[in-house]
């Protein structure tokens, strides 16, 4: 242990990074708090393997990954390497991410491109950005482009990777809970517009997930609870017994309890993955992971993208919506009132918003919905369920419903 700690130190203070200044206390707690999980990396990190039109790809999960760095090195094919991420990762995970990189790939020319972080930064701005910084790396196509951070980042440098000289790959290193099981996988990459999110974007499938559980030790709770919104919505839209589960987890997981979330997230990516890979361009039962979506971007979009600074963030968003979505799915007699109770008191238990915010009036979020990506020349699209654990795809769900349960 003692020589990894010497290497690691040793490449730490080798690391000269443009964009963000780090204070010597940042570094050695990162470096320390890495060091404490080589031990856990022992017992075997777990692999998913998922098919992808870009080829399949692997998903590593397991304390410790970042430090220990080979999943990493081995998805890196070229030698240009642009790691993107925001100011908070920056401080905590990239230090020991960037020296496993440099000690176990010392052929690599690596950069650094740091954005803000936060939803309102998912810009064609910090789009551009990002290839720009590819540019001046003088990135070849065989460059690989690492996100290291939350969904914001994977979803931005995600769509950098599937835009520069029109596809390059890019690793997914996850972050948060919610990018570790769900936004990291299955390839949808793109950037918001005041007018919608994720209007602009590509389906640009990872050459690799890798996500370090470890990672999730500095997540703030609010965070946390808003990656568990999309945990709970695999169990309402695919099993009954997942929400179950995760009624019993449910303090284990608040409490960041390591054996839990690991789980959590597995099970997470197994449902993603057997989705994506059936259906990666959202043709067809795709669309059953927008549960909740049709609400919960409406309400982002109109909030202007204020998750940081007083509106809600993505995973709070989707809460909301899925509250809603059953609310619709009960009114129109496809679900039971149960049902809906019991995802109310779910999400509830995990400290996320159920309500409309204030202030947001109902027929403006349903003129935000018009912009939705699953509506077609025929009207809008909804995922409701036929109770949990059966998420279905809805045509035709009339406006006055909508707008009932909006106002409701
Ligand atoms: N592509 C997809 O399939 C998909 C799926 C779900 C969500 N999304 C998108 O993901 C975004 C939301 O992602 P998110 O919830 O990860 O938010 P985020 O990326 O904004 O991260 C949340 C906050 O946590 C900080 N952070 C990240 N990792 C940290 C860590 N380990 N320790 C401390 N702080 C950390 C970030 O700096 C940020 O402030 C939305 O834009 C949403 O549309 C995409
Ligand atoms: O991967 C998918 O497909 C999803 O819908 C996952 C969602 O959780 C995610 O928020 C996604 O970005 C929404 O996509 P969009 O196409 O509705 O913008
Ligand atoms: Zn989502």
């Amino acid at each position: 242990m003692s020589a990894v700690r010497t290497a690691l130190y040793a490449q730490v203070a080798d690391i000269r990074i443009d964009t963000n200044g780090r204070d010597a206390a940042s570094v050695h707690g990162a470096v320390e708090s890495a060091l404490g999980l080589v031990d856990i990396v022992a017992r075997e990190p777990r692999r998913l393997d998922v098919e992808s039109p870009r080829g399949a790809y692997a998903i590593h999960v397991g304390a410790g990954l970042l430090a220990d760095g080979r999943q990493l090195a081995e998805a890196i094919r070229g030698r240009h390497v642009l790691i993107a991420t925001d100011a908070n990762v920056a401080r905590i995970q990239l230090p020991v991410l960037e020296a496993s990189l440099r000690r176990l790939r010392p052929d690599l020319v690596i950069a650094v491109h740091c954005m803000p972080p936060g939803e309102a930064e998912k810009t064609l701005g910090r789009w551009q950005e990002a290839v720009a910084a590819l540019a001046k790396l003088g990135a070849t196509r065989d460059a690989t482009v690492v996100a290291l951070g939350g969904g914001v980042v994977g979803d931005l440098a995600g769509f950098a990777a599937a835009t520069w000289m029109r596809g390059i790959d890019v690793v997914q290193v996850p972050t948060t809970l919610l990018a570790m099981v769900d936004s990291s996988v299955g390839g949808k990459t793109g950037v918001d517009l005041p007018a919608g999110k994720n209007l602009v974007g590509a389906f640009h499938p990872p050459a690799a997930v890798i996500a370090d559980t470890a990672a999730l030790s500095t997540l703030p709770a609010r965070e946390l609870r808003a990656g568990l919104a999309e945990v709970v919505k695999y169990g309402a839209i695919f099993d009954a017994t997942f929400l179950d589960w995760l009624d019993d987890r449910a303090e284990a997981l608040l409490a960041g309890d390591p054996e839990a979330t690991a789980e959590a997230v597995l099970r997470s990516c197994r449902y993603k993955a057997d989705v994506v890979a059936r259906d990666p361009f959202e043709r067809g039962d795709r669309a059953l992971l927008n549960f909740g979506h049709t609400f919960g971007h409406a309400i982002e979009t109109e909030q202007g993208y204020t998750g940081a600074t007083g509106g809600l963030v993505h995973g709070e968003a989707v809460a909301v919506g899925m509250v809603l979505a059953a609310r619709l799915s009960t009114a129109l007699g496809r679900a039971a009132q149960a049902d809906a109770d019991r995802l109310l008191a779910l999400l509830q238990r995990f400290g996320l918003p159920t309500r409309v915010p204030a202030g947001l009036d109902p027929s403006a979020l349903l003129a935000r919905m018009r912009l939705d990506k699953k509506a077609d020349a025929a009207g809008l699209r909804f995922v409701l369920w036929d109770g949990a654990g059966r998420g279905v795809i809805v045509r035709d769900v009339p406006e006055s419903a909508v707008m009932a349960v909006l106002a409701g």
